[in-house]
Parts: structure tokens; C-alpha cells; sequence
């Protein structure tokens, strides 16, 4: 395998010494790898990197080149950025909800960012985590009577509420939550077979996968339609949790995505963004921004079950710095207090390293660019997986092992690590929603961890199931209220040698 600094700077360069890219083993002819790769998605992605940074692989009928080394993908986002834009997997989304963020490229993707990317601040991520918390603490307050609780479902609906309720001031019944997570599947299922299909008329055949494809879209779309037309009534009225503050400053108008997008102004017309434009961007805030959240929450939630060790240890360092339970009507958090919880915050980037929900992200190379020492002719497909990059046993040791102490500073590998990883991406397309998505995953934790303890179910453990996340399928637990002999576990938090500098990167 090429040895690769990781995050290397190197733009694309036609002098560099060149490599040719090996092949993968085992491909059979019409198939390519299309079964290794469905059988086994990330065992196939990982198995990989022993082969080469850049890897030729075939779906079918089409060639994608797979990249492995943690260094190369970062110089595809970023040095390679205008060289290679989103493909074929965002195509698919782009015709059936628009142009949104997370479809748009150049100019345009420029010019939404930046009228966007004040409502994902840090100042303004601070505002929305009173929200959140009313959020978390409304979703599990049945937890604690001994009922089975479908932790990914609820986790879901967790999420999909933060997102209606910070960016969009609005709230969406039961109802019409739950349509949206059974929608969600057939959505990414079609999304998949669409990008790989091998003529473009595919989509239009009476198939049962193209027929759930076109029904999700049109859930979504009322869904969307529902939250973002009921926050479009009192616009300037009424900002949920946010509004009282601004009043004075701003009349409460730029306390939501949504506010920020009916201010906003197409450079290109001159006119404000169109109902078309402000959907598409609830759609992909929708999309982008859920099952992300609530995949990593449920992982959470299923590695603190098997770990009781770091369970105890984050609990108790939860207790010593925000009190013991998180059901008093005081008990009121701050984004600040997270920067004084680093086993807390090394916990959850453990989580979102090995449970990475971003399986598989591709690119087009639109003209001859080479990476690292290889050649990438213009039109081919590039196929990357950050969660296979996070399991990469040369910068993670034992790298399907759970375990927060591989990121403290005193760590040898803990900078190596904190170098490659990202979970969130790189470049002009890294998430918007870093902060928030931090944000959540911290108070979530901090709110049920300090009032319920965990009761694994056995049989009901999480199963890895692969879509475009990593998801978490099947995790079932019973919860009950926090004692205080829970509160008083014996893990001795003062003697821990991480630094509160730990957590500042992320919460
Ligand atoms: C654990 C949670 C999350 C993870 C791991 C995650 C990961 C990512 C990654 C890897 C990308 C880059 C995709 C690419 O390069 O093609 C991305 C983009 C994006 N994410 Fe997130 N995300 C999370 C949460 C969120 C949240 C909470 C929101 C908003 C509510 C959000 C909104 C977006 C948007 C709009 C983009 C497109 C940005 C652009 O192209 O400029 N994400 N996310």
C-alpha cells in the first residue's frame, strides 16, 4: 500500500511521480463487485485499503475508483474541490427535491452557504441548546417506567424534532413524524440503486423499488411542506425559544433557518429565493441533518450499554460537574459546560469515529486530475467511505474496538487521529451542521445519562445494518429513574489525566 501522510496539502499536480492503481481482487464478470460489496459494504471498503490508496473497482458496468487512504480523501475535498464535484448519488437527490445545499455546487453553492451558515454559528448553535434540552427531556420523559423503548425509533424522532424546532420554529406531530422515518429507507434505497444504475431510464420503470423511491419524496415533501408552511404563518410573530431574546434586536426574525432563507437574495436574480428554493433547503436540512443525529445517539446509547466502565466514568463526570439529575426545573445547560467534560466529549467522538454515519460519499472528476501518485482520468467516479476511513487500522489501532481513551492528548496515536479524522468532512462541503449535530449528541447525553439509567435487553442489541449511514438497527433497552447509589459510581474523576482542551474542538 502507498505510504500517505495523512492530510497531506498537495494540490493536483502533473509533475508528482505517478502509480498505477491497482485493481481489487475478486470481481466476476458482469457483476464486478457489486456482491462482495452488498454482502459485506464496509468489510469490502476496509478490505480494500490493503490494495491501494486509489482503487479500480467494477459495479456492474461501471468503473468507480475507490479511495482508501485517509490523505487522498481529504485532497479530493479539498485540494480537488473544484476538480471534482458531487456525483451521481447527488443527482439522484437533486431531481427529486431540488437545489439544494447539499446539491449545489459552485456559485450557487457558495452564495447559499453563506446566507445560511448564521443560523449554524456557534453564538447561535448556544441559543438553540435550551431547545434541545426541552426536546430531549419531552421525548424521554416515559422512559423510566420499565416500558421497552425503540431506541432508534425514538432517536429518530428526537432528532427530527430538534431540526423542526431550532431551525425551523415549528413542530410536527407524532404522525407525521413517524411518516417521515418509515419514508427515510425507501429514500436512501432508491437513492442507492438510482446512482448505480447503468441507463438513466431506469428510474421511470414500474418497479416496486422505483414506486417506494417516488412515494418517500412525496412524504417528505408534505412533511416538509407541513413544518415549513406552518413556520411561515407567524414569521415575525413568534420564534419559538428564540423569539423573546431577539425581539428587541430583530424583531425575532433571524431565529431560524427559515427566517435567514426568506431574507436571503438570489445573486444571480437579484429576487428573493423562491418557495422552490426554501423548500429544497428544508428538505435537505430534513435530510442531512436527522438520521445522522439519531444513527450516532442510538450508537451511543448501544456502546454505553456494553460498556459499563465507560458508562460509570462518563456518568460520573456528568454528576460532578452539572448535578446529579436532569429533571429539576433549574437545571438548565449551556454550551459552555461542555468544554469541561473531556471523557464526555472523547466518548462521543469514539462514537462518531467507529460508528461514522456517512458509509459511502462519491465525486466525478470533471476533468484529468491526478491524486496523490495516481491518475484520475476526467468522468470517472470516485467512491469514498469515512466510515471505512475511521477503521483504518494504520491510524486507529485495534480500530473495531470502542475505546474513548485512544483520543486523549497523552495518547501517542490521539494526534494522529485527531488529524485524520473527519467525520463531518472537509472542505467547501464539510457539514454546515457540525456544531449542532455536537450539540445535540452532548445534551442528549447529558440529560438522559443524568436521570435514567441503562438496562440493556438481551437479544435486543443493535444490528449494523449499511444504507448511505451506518445505522444502528433493532436496539431495543428498558431505562429506569437514576438512583442515588447509581449517581455515586465508583470512578474516580479527578484523577483522570485528560485535558479540558480535549473537548474544546468539539461540543
Ligand atoms: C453526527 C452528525 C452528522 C454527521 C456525521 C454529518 C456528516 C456530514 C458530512 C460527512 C458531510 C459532507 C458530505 C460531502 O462532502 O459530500 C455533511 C454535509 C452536510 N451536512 Fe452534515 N452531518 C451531521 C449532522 C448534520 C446536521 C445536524 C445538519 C443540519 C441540521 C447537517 C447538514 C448538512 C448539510 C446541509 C451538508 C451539506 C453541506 C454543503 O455541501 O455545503 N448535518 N455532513
Amino acid at each position: 500500500m502507498a505510504t500517505l501522510a495523512p492530510h497531506s496539502d498537495g494540490r493536483s499536480d502533473r509533475t508528482r511521480p505517478t502509480a498505477p492503481t491497482p485493481r481489487a481482487p475478486g470481481g466476476v464478470p458482469g457483476l464486478g463487485h457489486v456482491v462482495p460489496l452488498l454482502r459485506d459494504p464496509l468489510g469490502f471498503m476496509e478490505s480494500l485499503s490493503r490494495v491501494g490508496g486509489v482503487v479500480e473497482t467494477r459495479l456492474g458496468p461501471r468503473r468507480v475508483r475507490v479511495v482508501t487512504a485517509p490523505a487522498l480523501v481529504h485532497e479530493l475535498l479539498v485540494a480537488l474541490a473544484h476538480d471534482a464535484p458531487r456525483g451521481a448519488v447527488q443527482q439522484t437527490l437533486k431531481d427529486a427535491f431540488g437545489d439544494g445545499l447539499l446539491m449545489s455546487d459552485g456559485q450557487a453553492h457558495r452564495d447559499r452557504r453563506r446566507s445560511m451558515g448564521a443560523a449554524f454559528t456557534r453564538t447561535r448553535v448556544a441559543d438553540y441548546v435550551p431547545i434541545i434540552q426541552s426536546v430531549v427531556k419531552e421525548r424521554i420523559a416515559g422512559w423510566g417506567d420499565g416500558r421497552l423503548v425503540d431506541v432508534e425509533r425514538e432517536m429518530n424522532h428526537l432528532a427530527l424534532d430538534v431540526v423542526t424546532r431550532t431551525l425551523f420554529g415549528a413542530r410536527l406531530d407524532d404522525d407525521l413524524a413517524a411518516a417521515f422515518h418509515r419514508a427515510l429507507p425507501d429514500l436512501v434505497k432508491g437513492q442507492i440503486v438510482h446512482s448505480l444504475a447503468p441507463h438513466p431510464s431506469f428510474v421511470r420503470l414500474p418497479l416496486p423499488v422505483n414506486r417506494r423511491f417516488d412515494e418517500a419524496v412525496r412524504v417528505i415533501h408534505q412533511v416538509v411542506d407541513r413544518a415549513v408552511g406552518e413556520r411561515r404563518d407567524g414569521l415575525g410573530e413568534r420564534c419559538e425559544g428564540l423569539g423573546e431574546r431577539r425581539e428587541g434586536e430583530d424583531g425575532g426574525r433571524e431565529g431560524t433557518l427559515l427566517a435567514l432563507l426568506r431574507e436571503a437574495v438570489d445573486p444571480a436574480t437579484g429576487e428573493p429565493l423562491t418557495e422552490d428554493d426554501v423548500r429544497a433547503e428544508a428538505i435537505t436540512m430534513f435530510g442531512a441533518g436527522t438520521e445522522t443525529v439519531s444513527t450516532t445517539m442510538t450508537w451511543l446509547l448501544h456502546e454505553l450499554a456494553r460498556h459499563p466502565d465507560v458508562l460509570a466514568r462518563v456518568v460520573a463526570e456528568l454528576d460532578a460537574h452539572l448535578g446529579p439529575v436532569a429533571d429539576a426545573a433549574s437545571d438548565v445547560l449551556t454550551l459552555e459546560m461542555f468544554d469541561h467534560l473531556p471523557y464526555t466529549a472523547n466518548t462521543l467522538r469514539e462514537v462518531v469515529r467507529l460508528h461514522t454515519p456517512n458509509a459511502f460519499l462519491m465525486r466525478t472528476a470533471r476533468r484529468d486530475v491526478t491524486l496523490g501518485p495516481y491518475r484520475v482520468p476526467a468522468g470517472t467516479e470516485l467512491l469514498f467511505s469515512l466510515t471505512a476511513l475511521h477503521r483504518h487500522p494504520d491510524f486507529f489501532p485495534d480500530p473495531h474496538t470502542f475505546d474513548p481513551g485512544r483520543w486523549g492528548a497523552e495518547e501517542p496515536a490521539g494526534a494522529a487521529a485527531r488529524r485524520v479524522a473527519m467525520p463531518f468532512g472537509a472542505g467547501k462541503h464539510k457539514c454546515v451542521g457540525e456544531d449542532l449535530a455536537w450539540a445535540e449528541l452532548g445534551v442528549a447525553a447529558a440529560t438522559i445519562l443524568r436521570s435514567l439509567s441503562l438496562q440493556p435487553v438481551p437479544g435486543r442489541e443493535a444490528r449494523e445494518v449499511v444504507w448511505t449511514t451506518v445505522q444502528a438497527q433493532g436496539l431495543a433497552m428498558t431505562f429506569a429513574p437514576r438512583t442515588d447509589a447509581d449517581a455515586g459510581v465508583d470512578t474516580d474523576t479527578d484523577a483522570h489525566t485528560y485535558t479540558d482542551t480535549d473537548a474544546a474542538v468539539d461540543l
